[in-house]
């Protein structure tokens, strides 16, 4: 998968957006190890939730072609013009959407492929809430409890929009707790597995992946 050119951007867009990082790479390096499966599938509809600069989205739109159509979600509308232009420069198609989480929309199970490098910091929980204002870039990173609290809100949805064969991908660390993540997803009716993980200053990062059992 290649890696779609941001030249576009410059250090004032990244005030207002999250600046693609290690996380962001490592979730473009797990779709492109899945590519094949993801082919296979023919996914009509791919979903990114938290585009950001749209590095993810546009590197999905470009690997999988036209008969896929994906949409790029982002509560922040700087961040939805941003991934709009990325799209566009990088000769690709996708739809942008500014919308907290999925809340907007019924889905009823039309998503296959569904993708998420959400908030995962562990902060105060008033970091979240004190940052409601559109456009704050706090909202790029902070994820509360644990890290948990933006991606918590999106698991109970989850059955209600992946498609029957559809796969999840979600970014978190290791303070995330995976294995939670995992008995949540569980009882939820989703295996999980890890598609690759790195560590970085630090940071261990996973890519994990759900499908239905
Ligand atoms: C860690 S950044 C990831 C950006 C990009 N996908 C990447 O990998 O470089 C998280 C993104 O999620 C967005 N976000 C945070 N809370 C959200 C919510 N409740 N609904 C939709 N997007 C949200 C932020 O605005 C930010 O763009």
């Amino acid at each position: 998968m290649d890696t779609p050119s941001l030249s576009h951007l410059s250090v004032k867009d990244y005030a207002q957006i999250y600046e693609p990082a290690e996380d962001s790479f490592l979730l473009i390096d797990a779709l492109e190890q899945d590519l094949i499966f993801l082919q296979k599938m023919k996914p009509s509809v791919c979903v990114e939730i938290g585009s950001g600069s749209g590095v993810v989205i546009t590197a999905v739109a470009k690997a999988l072609g036209t008969n896929s159509h994906c949409i790029a979600i982002d509560i922040n509308p700087v961040a939805c013009g941003v991934t709009q232009r990325t799209a566009q420069l990088n000769h690709t198609e996708v739809e942008v959407v500014t919308m907290d989480l999925m809340s907007g929309f019924h889905w009823d199970n039309r998503i296959d492929v569904l993708i998420f490098n959400p908030p995962y910091v562990v902060t105060p929980s008033e970091e979240i809430l004190e940052n409601k204002v559109y456009g704050d870039i706090t909202r790029a990173w902070a994820g509360g409890e644990r890290g948990r609290e933006v991606m918590d809100r999106l698991f109970p949805m989850v059955p209600n929009l992946l498609s029957l064969y559809g796969a999840f991908y979600l970014v978190v660390i290791s303070e995330n707790c995976p294995d939670d993540i995992k008995r949540v997803m569980d009882e939820l009716g989703f295996d999980m597995n890890i598609v690759k993980e790195r560590k970085v200053r630090g940071e261990h990062l996973l890519v994990l992946k759900f499908v239905r059992k």
